[in-house]
């Protein structure tokens, strides 16, 4: 089984422990029926001399006290070890759960951005709220079927040595059964599988709705359709599939409850009339058949916590297997000094699902040089933040090649590439630590950034993170602009970054951060609409459809030199 495997892997001698504790307490609990049997059956030879075989235990008299004795040592190794046995899995099951996570931490934190992207956040999210939880309910499951499992393997030997005609029976009676029993469960199992994948639909009508809250709100009829159609109608559809596959297993489960009662009643009404079975027989097999329906119906409960995890785990599986892992090497190489980033006859498309090609861009020629501020500008959808992506490197060319200076980005040598960038993209996103090394010089300096961006009245850093995030938009895109500067990188992109700023921002970011950093040889892209900012540009990069072109069509430049492509 998948999920057992896993947690042997994880921990090979904490999973043996457990499976045999298990399998102990079983034989013990498989043993107790027996037991009493014997001390109190008439045909036992022991039997006449019971009465002599009193003694006064703690002011009671027990009779058979050696058995007695017994009995209750199996009891209470049936609580050790049982106990023992669950605590080893379940705890084995969290340490699975906390791997598993982090497994999807590293898959997703490793994986290309244009996977992530494709895949979206909503399954990702998933994965980790509905599936791992439903593998560790799963795991936890194992214990109950292995120490009833076992259970139910010594009464069927007891049963074996009571009377072989019954065992056949028996024999017959769970094989019928457990056809009849799996039939419906797999049904059972195919429609949580429908269930569940809904639910990563779900999830997205969820985010839709977090994000949206606000448009939503604004308008009754649309929050109305949004409700009706994303998540009521998929909510529907879930609770459709759960309540048809809940009904379907707890049926199957009753039934499989039963089958013990329709034995007993098969060997106590029809079974006695056809074959020599004595009185004492029939106790002791009808004792074993009752108690029998307990371990039966905890088996039966424990399996579909199981299917479901195991659905999950075939899910997790799946979902890992599609994140493709970033084929580079995740190490720092020594890289030589550069002056310019070139872009030589760069193309990228991206992926499609349908006829349609994906946006496709270039071939790109150009470079961006320390010391220089480059502005990018072209229309909506020309290609601006796709170029951005490409030149901060989450993006590799699939034709053509990036230089920094002589080094050539290649699969060794982009991490460290990419250590020298610094950029706050338009989906920027601003984490409330500072997650750098905080030296009292670069205290100093995030002071400066807080006062220069009229921030310090508002935040403090205080052990290596912000007082509050609780800021307007903009404010939030001046901090996230500190913690670029803070980063003290060679290359900067910003994308758009002005564009939520008041005229005061904009003239401090333009006309001072800007010019600053070109003045410490930085390297600097600007994607930006603020045409009444270009005359500080360096160089103009303009994008149409992909291309970079000669003549911008859509925006007035001022009168400067433009680069062409
Ligand atoms: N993740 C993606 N997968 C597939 N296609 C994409 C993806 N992101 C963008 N595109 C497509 O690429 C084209 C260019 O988009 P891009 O975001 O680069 O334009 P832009 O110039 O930055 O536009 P804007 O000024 O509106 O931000 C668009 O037609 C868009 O449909």
């Amino acid at each position: 089984m998948s999920i057992l495997s896993t947690f042997s892997r994880k921990a090979p001698n904490r999973v043996f422990v457990s499976v045999i504790l298990g399998a102990l307490a079983g034989v013990c609990y498989s043993a107790l029926i027996p037991l009493v049997l014997s001390s109190i059956s008439p045909a036992d030879p022991n039997f006449a001399a019971q009465n002599d075989n009193i003694e006064s235990v703690l002011s009671f008299d027990v009779m058979n006290y050696k058995l007695a004795a017994l009995y209750l040592v199996a009891c209470l190794a049936i609580l050790l070890m049982r106990s023992a046995s669950e605590i080893i899995l379940v705890r084995v099951a969290s340490e699975v759960a906390r791997e598993l996570r982090v497994k999807f931490y590293r898959q997703i934190a490793n994986a290309p951005l244009a996977s992530i992207e494709k895949i979206g956040s909503a399954k990702f999210i998933a994965a980790i709220n509905i599936d791992v939880p439903r593998i560790v309910t799963g795991g936890r499951a194992l214990p109950v079927l292995l120490v009833n499992g076992i259970t139910l393997i010594g009464m069927l030997g007891f049963l074996l040595y009571l009377n072989a005609d019954v065992f056949k029976l028996v024999m017959v009676a769970i094989f019928v059964g457990a056809v009849c029993y799996q039939l419906p469960m797999m049904l059972g199992s195919r429609i949580f599988q429908r269930s569940r994948e809904a639910e990563d639909k779900l999830q997205e009508s969820i985010k839709g709705l977090l994000f949206g809250v606000k448009e939503l709100k604004l308008d009754s009829n649309k929050r109305g359709m949004y409700f009706k159609k994303a998540l009521l109608g998929r909510e529907e559809a879930i609770l459709g599939h759960e309540k048809k596959a809940q009904t379907i297993v707890r049926a199957t489960m009753s039934f499989g409850d039963l089958i013990s009662f329709f034995v007993i009643g098969g060997v106590g009404f029809i079974f006695v009339n056809y074959y020599a079975i004595t009185p004492e027989e029939l106790i002791g097999v009808v004792m074993a058949l009752l108690y029998v329906t307990a371990p039966i119906a905890l088996l039966l409960g424990a399996i579909p916590a199981i299917a479901v995890a195991s659905i999950s785990y075939r899910k997790l599986n799946r979902l890992i297997e599609e994140i493709p892992h970033e084929d580079i090497n995740p190490g720092l190489v020594e890289l030589n000094d550069w002056q310019s980033l070139t872009f030589n006859q760069v193309e990228f498309r991206y992926p499609s699902d349908t006829e349609e090609p994906g946006f496709h861009i270039g071939p790109l020629d150009f470079e961006i040089n320390k010391g220089e501020i480059t502005f990018i500008v072209g229309g909506n959808g020309s290609g601006k933040s796709t170029l951005s992506k490409l030149l901060t490197l989450h993006y590799m060319p699939q034709a053509g090649n990036i230089s920094f200076g002589e080094n050539e980005v290649n699969a060794a040598s982009v991490t460290s590439h990419r250590q020298n960038i610094g950029a706050i993209y338009t989906d920027y996103f601003l984490f409330d630590e500072l997650l750098m090394d905080f030296t009292g010089e670069v205290t100093a300096k995030a002071n400066e950034y807080l006062r220069m961006l009229h921030l310090d009245k508002k935040v403090k850093i205080e052990n290596g993170a912000f007082t509050t995030l609780s800021l307007s938009d903009g404010q939030r895109k001046r901090l996230a602009l500190l913690v670029a500067l803070l980063e003290e990188k060679q290359f900067y992109l910003f994308d758009e970054w002005a564009a939520d700023q008041d005229p005061e921002f904009k003239e401090i970011f333009y006309n001072k951060i800007l010019p600053d950093m070109r003045a410490q040889g930085k390297a600097i892209v600007v994607i930006s609409h603020d045409d009444r900012y270009f005359p500080i540009a360096d160089k103009i990069l303009v994008m149409e459809q992909g291309r970079l072109v000669k003549t911008p069509s859509q925006v007035q430049l001022p009168e400067q030199e433009t680069a062409i492509a």
